[in-house]
């Protein structure tokens, strides 16, 4: 629906492209992907039965890792909004984001086998700090949320 545009993490440039969670250079990685649509991010994933917690329930690590990928390249798009960078005529992202500090709050169960969607939006931008407040949902219903600090890599 919204991927006509590129995701944020395949703006990045390839040797930064290796994470675990979100490098579209990492063959055995999540390769988790981050849309801006207006003022607000949205990502989807569907869990591997091999990231069980309680059987029917995600692993908590994976809630984590997801919203700590879509936080750093949802911080990265807004702080591009930020600065009038236009996302879609650029082939590399300029911004480039680390995670300082990620807090999860775990609401009610992840269920496994379901589509799961993240979402982000800008709480504040502050010099080379960047918050991002987050949500993971399945079927509408948010079973995680999520804080992030990111900030802003110096070249
Ligand atoms: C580009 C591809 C990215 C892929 C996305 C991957 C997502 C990730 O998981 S990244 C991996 C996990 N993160 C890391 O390994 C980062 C490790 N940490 C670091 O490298 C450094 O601590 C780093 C870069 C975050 C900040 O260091 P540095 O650039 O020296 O900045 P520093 O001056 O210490 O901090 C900047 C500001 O943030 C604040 N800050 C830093 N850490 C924290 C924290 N944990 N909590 C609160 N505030 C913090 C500082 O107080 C400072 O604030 P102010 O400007 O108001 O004084």
């Amino acid at each position: 629906m919204h991927h006509k545009r590129k995701a944020i993490q395949d703006l990045y440039p390839d040797e930064l492209a290796h994470c675990y969670g979100c490098g579209k250079n990492n063959p055995d990685g999540h390769q988790l992907k981050t849309y801006l649509m207006g003022d607000e991010t949205i990502a989807h994933f569907t869990p591997d039965e091999k990231f069980t917690a309680i059987p029917g329930s995600v692993y908590g690590g994976l809630v984590a890792s997801l919203l700590d990928c879509h936080g750093t390249g949802s911080a990265a798009a807004f702080a591009c909004l930020a600065e009038n960078i236009d996302l879609e005529n650029v082939a590399i992202i300029p911004i480039r984001c680390v995670t300082a500090s990620l807090k999860v709050d775990f609401k009610v169960p992840t269920p496994m086998g379901k589509k799961l969607e993240l979402k982000g939006k800008l709480r504040s931008i502050e010099g080379r700090k960047i918050l991002v407040d987050m949500t993971l949902s399945a079927e509408g219903i948010v079973c995680a949320t999520g804080e992030i600090l990111a900030i802003k890599l110096k070249d």
